[in-house]
């Protein structure tokens, strides 16, 4: 296991004024000759979540790593509890991280684990075993205080990462893939616990993650990156119901969202090969003109080869899900998903209608 990072050393700094949580602007980073991520701006309140989650590589193990003041900002700052901390090493951020693999020390007992960062800033030791105490209620670990992290299982050690970051009294707390090395029957309860612990703290949390299901429940706000940039920051909510391009759609909700165009009482789309009846979408257009058709899971059904609305799909790909069977068919260019039942036949084609009520019309994007 490797040793965790380093552990803030200065007192804090005095807490008269400080106004915001987190903020990102416009930040660029580069390792060498590779921008990993580019002018990207966000924030988080205090007692707030933002996860920040997208593809392998996209940049968001470096958007913490310069939070933390690991890794040199090209450009743009950072500001905590309304300084900017752009320059300032780690040691004098006032940030808790949790680092991928939640190293701990493994000759530290969990209470010594957790009172380290207090005992490098000096912290007198009634405060500091008053602090380790209330840490090992936050974080369920009392009963286990005087165990040395090899006899912890996992998710305890997890805890025990959290509960040290947490000890400082951090003004941000940055998680990279908390529970990314826990078994996934471990991962439902410890994504509760978390966000039970989350909502117990008051500073500004960025928790990294490449878990869809992770960032919708954990982030109040999502920064969805893509190539080192960012694509949309917004609600759980809004990137469901509307998400700024396909790829956002995809990659969050597995939708397909398909350019369209309101004409005659249809939405035309698929270089008109698809006319679908408005009064099967879910929100009808009230004008004409061009709109975005998304589509869910469960937005489409196999109909009969006589509807006239429907759309002929070619079957590249057949799964069996146990309550049904998930086909992927390919129309024209576009892959689109659709569930069948698991008796249902199915040949090399099928026709595809909208389930009434279960596609949705979004207004096109700026
Ligand atoms: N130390 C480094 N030196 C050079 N390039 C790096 C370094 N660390 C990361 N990169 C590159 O920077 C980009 C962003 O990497 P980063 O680790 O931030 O992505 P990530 O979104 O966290 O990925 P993952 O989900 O796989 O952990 C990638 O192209 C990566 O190869």
């Amino acid at each position: 296991m490797s040793t965790p990072a380093a552990v803030p050393t200065t007192d804090p700094t005095p807490t008269a004024v400080r106004p915001a949580g987190l903020t990102v602007d416009d930040l660029t980073v580069r390792y060498g000759s590779t921008t990993a991520v580019e002018h990207v701006s966000l924030d988080v309140a205090p007692a707030e979540t933002v996860a920040v989650i997208g593809p392998s590589g996209c940049g968001k193990s470096t958007t913490l790593r310069a939070v933390a003041g690991l890794v040199p900002v090209a450009e743009g700052a950072v500001g905590l509890a309304g300084r900017d901390i752009t320059g300032l090493s780690p040691a004098r951020r006032d940030i808790g991280l949790v680092p991928q693999n939640y190293a701990v020390f493994p000759h530290m007992s969990v209470a010594a684990n957790i009172g380290y960062g207090l005992r490098a800033r000096g912290t007198a030791t009634p405060r500091r075993e008053e602090r380790v105490r209330e840490m090992l209620e936050l974080t369920h670990l009392s009963d286990l205080a005087e165990r040395r992290p090899d006899q912890l299982s996992g998710g305890q050690r997890q805890r025990v990462a959290l509960a040290r970051a947490l000890a400082i009294q951090p003004d941000a707390l940055l998680l990279d893939e908390p529970l990314a090395a826990l078994d996934p029957q471990l991962r439902g309860g410890l994504r509760r616990e978390l966000a039970a612990m989350l909502a117990a703290t008051e500073c500004a949390t960025l928790i990294v993650t490449h878990d869809q299901r992770e960032a919708l429940s954990l982030g109040s706000r999502i920064a969805l990156l893509r190539d080192g940039r960012l694509v949309q920051f917004d609600t759980p909510q809004r990137l469901w119901d509307d998400p700024v391009d396909a790829f956002v759609a995809d990659f969050l909700a597995g939708a397909v969202l398909l350019d369209a165009e309101v004409a005659d009482g249809h939405a035309v789309t698929l270089d008109g090969r698809w006319r679908i009846p408005v009064g099967d979408l879910a929100v009808r257009p009230t004008g004409h003109g061009a709109v975005r058709l998304l589509l869910r899971h469960d937005s489409l059904t196999v109909t009969d080869d006589a509807d006239a609305a429907a759309l002929l799909a070619e079957v590249t790909h057949s799964e069996f899900t146990g309550d049904g069977v998930h086909l992927t068919v390919r129309a024209g260019e576009r892959l689109l998903g659709v569930r069948v039942p698991p008796d249902a036949r199915i040949g090399r084609s099928v026709s595809l209608a909208v389930a009434p009520g279960r596609a949705t019309l979004l207004s096109p994007r700026a």
